[in-house]
């Protein structure tokens, strides 16, 4: 339990978007969830709200093909479920355009807060990963990596794997947390949401409207 429970609970589905112009007006904070395809984005994002179909999730790579975004009961905050990277039966085509869109969000949503870096524990730090955190390092956003699956290895092997990642981090110069977390078990659920609500809430409360009431 924490004190922003109810937050993540109040999530509800806003709209999917193709591109950046079509996502919700760009105000207030957001989180977007980034990370291959089938690493665990849309089941990570269910879990943390509590809710079993809010993210649409499934066994086959690529199922999350649009900017799905999500509010909160606080005003202008969001979650967003970017599209997965590296699903190989896409077009190649469909691929570029897909990467542009993601590009242009990324370089240019205004509200766009953290990004939560969603990797396998079992196959953390490929390619895409390398590249979303030499992104992130030149445009100074937080970044906060969630090595999901973790029901998959023992505790040993999954507190090495977050050290190897922590390390790797260090080595290169960036400034983000890491941690492990399991939708199956609830492992790192508490860690992630007073991570969100740092991000969301706690260091951009300026950022909240005053009621005129109030
Ligand atoms: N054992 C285990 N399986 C998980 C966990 N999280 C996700 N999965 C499984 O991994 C598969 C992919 O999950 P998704 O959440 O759809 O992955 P995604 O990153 O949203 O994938 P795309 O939408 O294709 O980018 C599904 O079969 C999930 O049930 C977890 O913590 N533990
Ligand atoms: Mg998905």
């Amino acid at each position: 339990m924490t004190p922003f429970d109810s937050i993540f609970q109040s999530a509800h589905f806003i709209k999917s978007a193709e591109k950046l112009s079509q996502c919700p007006l760009d105000q207030g904070v957001e989180v977007a969830f980034a990370g291959r395809s089938n690493a665990g984005k849309s089941t990570a994002l269910n879990t943390l709200t509590n809710q079993k179909k809010l993210a649409r999730t499934s066994k086959t790579p690529g199922r999350t093909q649009l900017i799905n975004c999500f509010g909160l009961n606080v005003e202008d905050r969001r979650l967003i479920d970017l599209p997965g990277y590296g699903f190989a039966k896409v077009p190649i085509e469909m691929k570029k355009v897909w990467q542009a869109h993601m590009q242009d969000y990324l370089m240019n949503r205004r509200s766009l807060a953290g990004v939560v870096l969603v990797m396998d524990i079992r196959h953390p730090l490929k390619d895409f990963d390398g590249m979303m955190l030499d992104w992130a390092k030149s445009n100074n956003m937080k970044v906060h990596i969630l090595l999901t699956k973790s029901d998959k290895l023992k505790r040993g092997p999954a507190q090495a794997s977050m050290f190897s990642v922590q390390r790797e981090l260090k080595k290169q110069g960036i400034d983000g947390t890491v941690q492990t977390f399991s939708s199956l078990n609830g492992d790192g659920l508490d860690t992630l949401r007073t991570k969100l609500s740092e991000w969301l809430v706690l260091e951009n409360l300026d950022v909240i409207p005053v009621s005129p009431n109030a």
